[in-house]
């Protein structure tokens, strides 16, 4: 049965005669396609993306699953085509999850001037233009009685500079609503070691994904998110992390043209210093050394 996302954090939401994406019971996330050329683009891209013999096979696990396009019925009620996905969340009963949109520049080399002008204004007023990348939305699961901590969107958009690395910390915290603002003991990072450090956790993920991004010519990647994941109740002590790292959103995806991504590379080193810091400090508690071995 089609149902919309339990746990989407950013993007076009299903509503009121609007379109958003639905999941269903066999695991399958279907985005619908935008109507201008968006939608096109974003096809487009999965079908040179899952084609393309030149991607390392260790880079294609950062991708979703793509299963190709259906015309099925919407949240709207009309049929509308849609992207065929694997559902990211799938194996994770209460996932945390945070979308990150990479880049200080949010647009495309074809984008219009008044789609110029919009983006500009976001990246200006969010953290996009100093620190390359803004975190869209987060869900971080705190247990069976307190469910989910989950900003709004309101929220979302007013976060600036100093808000980042807080972030980036209650995503990693079993009490991620504290505050030291409002009296609180502020977030523990309790998760931050086996989420963001060790061999197979965040950082070591985002390193891997920084060596592709400083060879790889292939694509341009505007406006996409990087998606961090993982599951508290699956987490187990000295088992290996069940975090994950994915990228999303590929509908401003442009030729690359034998250049490198600068403007996402940027980003993602930026983003990179500010979780290698929050994993030191928490080897720093623990008594680790803070080198993740890769
Ligand atoms: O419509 P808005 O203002 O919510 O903007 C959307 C963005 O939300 P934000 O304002 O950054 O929270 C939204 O950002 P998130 O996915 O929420 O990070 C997208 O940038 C979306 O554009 P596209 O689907 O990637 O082409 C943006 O949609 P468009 O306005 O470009 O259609
Ligand atoms: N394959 C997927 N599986 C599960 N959730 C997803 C998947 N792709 C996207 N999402 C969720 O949907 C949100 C919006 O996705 P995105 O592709 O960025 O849409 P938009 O183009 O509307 O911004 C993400 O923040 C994430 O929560």
């Amino acid at each position: 049965m089609l149902k919309t996302p339990d746990h989407q954090v950013a993007g076009h939401e299903a509503g009121l005669g609007k379109l958003g994406p639905l999941v269903d019971d066999s695991g399958r996330f279907y985005k619908p396609l935008q109507g201008d050329k968006r939608g096109s683009e974003e096809v487009a891209f999965y079908e040179s993306f899952s084609s393309n013999t030149n991607i390392p096979e260790h880079v294609r696990k950062f991708f979703p699953v793509y299963y190709g396009t259906k015309v099925m019925k919407a949240s709207t009620g009309s049929d509308h085509p849609h992207i065929v996905l694997k559902d990211l969340t799938l194996g994770r009963p209460n996932p945390s999850v945070m979308d990150i949109k990479i880049g200080s520049r949010t647009w495309g080399p074809e984008a219009s001037e008044a789609y110029i002008a919009k983006c500009l204004k976001k990246d200006r007023e969010s953290t996009s233009v100093p620190l390359g990348f803004r975190i869209s939305g987060l869900q971080v699961y705190i247990g069976e009685e307190s469910g989910f901590y989950k900003p709004d969107r309101t929220y979302m958009r007013q976060t600036g500079l100093d808000d980042v690395s807080l972030i980036l910390r209650k995503f990693v915290s079993s009490n991620p609503s504290s505050d030291t603002e409002t009296g609180g003991q502020g977030p523990d990072c309790s998760l931050a070691s086996y989420v963001y450090g060790g061999p197979s956790g965040i950082l070591a993920q985002l390193l891997e994904l920084k060596t592709w991004f400083e060879d790889q010519t292939l694509y341009h990647f505007h406006a996409c998110s990087l998606l961090f994941m993982f599951d508290k109740a699956l987490t187990s002590e000295g088992a290996r992390s069940n975090a994950e790292v994915k990228l999303i959103d590929f509908a401003h995806v442009t030729d690359g043209n034998g250049v490198i991504d600068h403007n996402f590379l940027g980003g993602l080193c930026s983003l990179i210093k500010f979780i290698s810091d929050i994993v030191a400090e928490a080897n720093d508690h623990t008594g680790t050394n803070g080198k993740v071995e890769l």
